[in-house]
C-alpha cells in the first residue's frame, strides 16, 4: 500500500458515508453540497426517502435538500478512497461488514464513533496487541478494519435525526483527525483539506488521543447522566443540583485521562463554561433511550471503566451513573 493514497491523485477522492444515521447525514450532506463525489451506503426506509428526496438538512436556520448517491448495496458503490463509518459503536461490526466493498486495500477508514475506540491500544508503541474488550470483545472490528487503514477521528458536532434521511445539526463542527500511531501523514492531510475545503473545520493532530480523552470526557459526564436525568448539556453542567454530580465524574475522567498520559488543553472550569454554552443539546445518548434503542454504554461507559479497573483506579461516581444507565436502558427494553 502506498504510504499517502491520496497525494497525488487529480481528481476529487472518491468518498462513502456508512451509516445514514444523524452524523452520517449531516457529513454526507455537507459534502454532497460542497460537490464532493459522495455515496451514502444507508438502508430501510431511510434508504427509500433519501432515493426519492435526497439529505434534507437544517442548519443554522437554513434547510437543504441534498441528492447524494445512496445504496443499501456496498458492492455497487464499489471501492472508496475514504469510508467514513458513522453508526452506533455496537453497531460498528455490522456495519463494517456490510461496507466491505467499499474498502479496498489504500481505502482510509474513518470510523465517526465515540468512546473508547477498538484501536485504542493499536500502533501504540509499547501497548499495541492490547484489546479494549467492552468494544470488541471477540476481535472482530480489529479483523474487518486493519488499522494501517485506519484514521483516528474525534468528533466536536452535535446532530439529531428527526426522520428518515432528515437531520438537524446546528452547533459548530469541528472534526480532529490523526495517525492512530501518533505520526503526521499526507494522507490525513488530505483528509482534512477535503473536509475544510467543503466548509466542516477540520484539524490535524499528531496525539490524536488527546483530543479523544477530551471527547470521551465529555461523553462521560453527560451521556449516562441525560439518560438518568433527561436534562440537556448546559442543565447537566448548569443545574445547581446536577453540577456537583458531573464535576466530580469530570475529575475521575480527568484522573483517567492523565494516568494515560492525555494532555487536555482546557481547566475543569473552563470545559464546564463551555459546555453550558453549547446550550440545550440532548445527548445523542439521551435520544437513542427516548426513542427505545439500545445505549451505547459500552464504549461510553464500560470501557472507561475497564481502562480505569486496569491501573485500578476506583471512579466512584461514574460507575454508579452508568450502572443506573444501565438500568434505564435494559428496564425500557423488557
Ligand atoms: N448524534 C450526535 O449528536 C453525535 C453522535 N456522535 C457519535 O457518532 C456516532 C454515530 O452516531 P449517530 O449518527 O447519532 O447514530 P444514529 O443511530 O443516528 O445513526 C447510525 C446509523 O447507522 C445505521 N446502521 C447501523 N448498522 C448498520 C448496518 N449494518 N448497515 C447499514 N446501516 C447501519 C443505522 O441505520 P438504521 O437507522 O436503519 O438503524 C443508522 O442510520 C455514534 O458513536 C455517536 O455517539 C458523536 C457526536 C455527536
Ligand atoms: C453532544 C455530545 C458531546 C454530548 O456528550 C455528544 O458527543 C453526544 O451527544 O454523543
Amino acid at each position: 500500500m502506498s504510504k499517502d493514497p491520496l497525494s497525488n491523485k487529480q481528481s476529487s477522492p472518491r468518498i462513502a458515508v456508512a451509516g445514514a444515521g444523524a452524523i452520517g447525514c449531516t457529513l454526507a450532506a455537507i459534502l454532497a453540497h460542497a460537490g464532493q463525489a459522495v455515496s451514502l451506503l444507508a438502508r430501510g426506509s431511510t434508504l427509500q426517502a433519501i432515493q426519492s428526496q435526497g439529505i434534507e438538512l437544517r442548519r443554522q436556520a437554513e434547510t437543504y435538500q441534498v441528492p447524494v448517491t445512496v445504496s443499501d448495496d456496498a458492492h455497487t458503490l464499489g471501492s472508496q478512497d475514504i469510508v467514513f463509518l458513522c453508526a452506533k459503536s455496537h453497531d460498528l461490526v455490522g456495519l463494517a461488514q456490510a461496507a466491505t466493498p467499499l474498502i479496498g486495500p489504500e481505502t482510509l477508514i474513518v470510523p465517526m464513533v465515540n468512546g473508547v475506540p477498538w484501536w485504542y491500544f493499536e500502533r501504540l508503541p509499547g501497548q499495541d496487541g492490547r484489546r479494549v474488550k467492552s468494544v470488541d470483545p471477540e476481535g472482530r472490528l480489529r479483523a474487518l478494519l486493519p488499522s494501517a487503514q485506519v484514521v483516528g477521528v474525534v468528533q466536536f458536532m452535535t446532530a439529531e435525526r428527526v426522520g428518515p434521511g432528515s437531520v438537524v445539526s446546528n452547533t459548530p463542527a469541528l472534526l480532529i483527525l490523526g495517525e492512530i500511531d501518533h505520526t503526521e501523514s499526507q494522507r490525513v492531510q488530505d483528509i482534512v483539506d477535503v473536509l475544510n475545503a467543503s466548509g466542516i473545520e477540520s484539524r490535524h493532530s499528531a496525539q490524536i488521543r488527546d483530543p479523544l480523552w477530551m471527547k470521551i470526557i465529555a461523553n462521560l459526564t453527560t451521556n449516562p447522566l441525560s439518560v438518568i436525568t433527561g436534562a440537556t448539556l448546559n442543565t447537566m453542567y448548569g443545574d445547581p443540583r446536577l453540577l456537583p454530580i458531573t464535576r466530580k465524574i469530570l475529575f475521575e475522567g480527568l484522573t483517567l485521562a492523565a494516568a494515560h498520559g492525555a494532555r487536555i488543553p482546557l481547566d475543569p472550569d473552563t470545559i464546564i463554561k463551555e459546555t453550558i454554552a453549547m446550550g440545550a443539546v440532548r445527548t445523542s445518548m439521551l435520544q437513542d433511550y427516548e426513542h427505545g434503542n439500545p445505549l451505547e454504554l459500552a464504549a461510553i461507559g464500560d470501557a472507561v471503566l475497564e481502562l480505569a479497573d486496569a491501573i485500578h483506579l476506583p471512579m466512584p461516581t461514574a460507575r454508579d451513573v452508568i450502572a443506573m444507565a444501565h438500568y434505564r436502558g435494559t428496564s425500557q427494553r423488557r
